[in-house]
């Protein structure tokens, strides 16, 4: 049964991160709609399908899930359309999907497909199949143009690994927006008020979200509606010793206030500097002082 009166023009994906690659896809389906008379819908899942296929794979992600669908409903589209990606619905070929789920169930007559993407469990099938069955089942099938910058075509892996190694700026470019993560604030070593820096240890909501490169970041913390400028730092505190874990912890500039249990979000701007070890407390306290200070000085661009 479909699920409501309107025809679609759609397009599908897991679009980690809703990146400029994944944007301009969804600018293409905009004008291949508008072309057709169509609405727009983006087809996505609520688990990583590499997930459900592989038991031990655990996705490092750039968006949760209700980031991807805040973000995909952000780029004009008139339907976003999650589906459970279970073992089940892997079995499914690429004929079944096109006709029973795309076709009949969500109202799908155009599908506009990723240059590399490929879908159902007949994996040795690519477009020209699909095209194939479109004619079938009366479904245009369209081929989309990929995302090219410079000669690297934007990936949501691409933007994972310059993550990890701590490029939140290029990150940036690519999101089109300031890498985010949301935490609680939780119980640290109660070191930092003791320096004269308190800082909010964070534990992220969502644990699969990617933690970028250890080291010191100017951030700005989003605390009830209100943005607070402040420096972040990942690490494993080596000056200290206290420990092997790693933290993220935050000292939020001009800022006094207990938080313990709130929900922050940090946007990274730009990062400072690898973690070190300082000989001495003093040494370490100087290097906060001028990481504030490089921090309150980075101007932020406003998407
Ligand atoms: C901006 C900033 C940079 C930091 N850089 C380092 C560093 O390079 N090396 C280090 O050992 N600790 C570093 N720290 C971590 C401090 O050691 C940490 O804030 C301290 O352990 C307090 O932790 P607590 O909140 O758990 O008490 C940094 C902290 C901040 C806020
Ligand atoms: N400017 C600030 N930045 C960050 N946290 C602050 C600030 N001012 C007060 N706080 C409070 O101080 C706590 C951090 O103090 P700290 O001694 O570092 O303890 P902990 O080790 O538990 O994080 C934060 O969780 C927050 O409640």
């Amino acid at each position: 049964m479909q699920i409501n009166d309107s025809r679609y023009a759609a397009t599908i994906g897991f679009f980690d991160g809703v990146h400029c690659g994944h944007r301009y896809l969804l600018e293409q389906l905009r004008v291949v709609a508008s072309a057709r008379g169509l609405k727009t819908m983006a087809v996505t899942f609520r688990e990583h399908p590499r997930q459900t296929l592989h038991n031990d794979y655990q996705p490092q992600l750039l968006t949760t899930l209700e980031e991807r669908i805040d973000l995909l409903k952000a780029s004009h589209v008139d339907e976003v359309k999650i589906l459970d990606f279970t073992e089940e619905f892997a079995k499914m070929t690429s004929r079944e999907f096109m006709t029973d789920i795309l076709h009949k169930t969500l109202g799908v007559d155009c599908l506009l497909i990723g240059y590399d993407h490929h879908f159902g469990s007949d994996t040795e099938n690519g477009f020209d199949h699909y095209l194939a069955v479109g004619q079938e089942v009366g479904i245009e099938v369209e081929l989309a143009k990929p995302f090219y910058c410079g000669t690297d075509n934007i990936s949501s892996s691409f933007i994972r690994r310059l993550l990890a190694e701590g490029d939140v700026e290029c990150a940036e470019l690519l999101l089109h927006r300031h890498y985010c993560l949301c935490g609680t604030v939780v119980e640290g070593h109660k070191v930092g008020r003791s320096m004269g820096f308190p800082t909010a240890n964070l534990r992220p909501n969502d644990s699969r979200k990617v933690i970028p490169q250890d080291g010191a970041y100017a951030v700005d913390v989003i605390w009830k509606e209100k943005t607070y400028r402040g420096v972040l730092n990942i690490g494993r505190r080596p000056t200290l010793a206290n420990g092997n874990d790693r933290s993220i912890e935050v000292f939020i500039l001009d800022f006094n206030a207990d938080i313990y249990g709130e929900i922050l979000q940090v946007e990274f701007l730009k990062r400072l500097r690898g973690e070190k070890r300082f000989d001495s407390l003093e040494e370490l306290k100087k290097q906060i002082v001028e990481d504030a200070a490089v921090a309150r000085e980075v101007k932020r661009f406003i998407y």
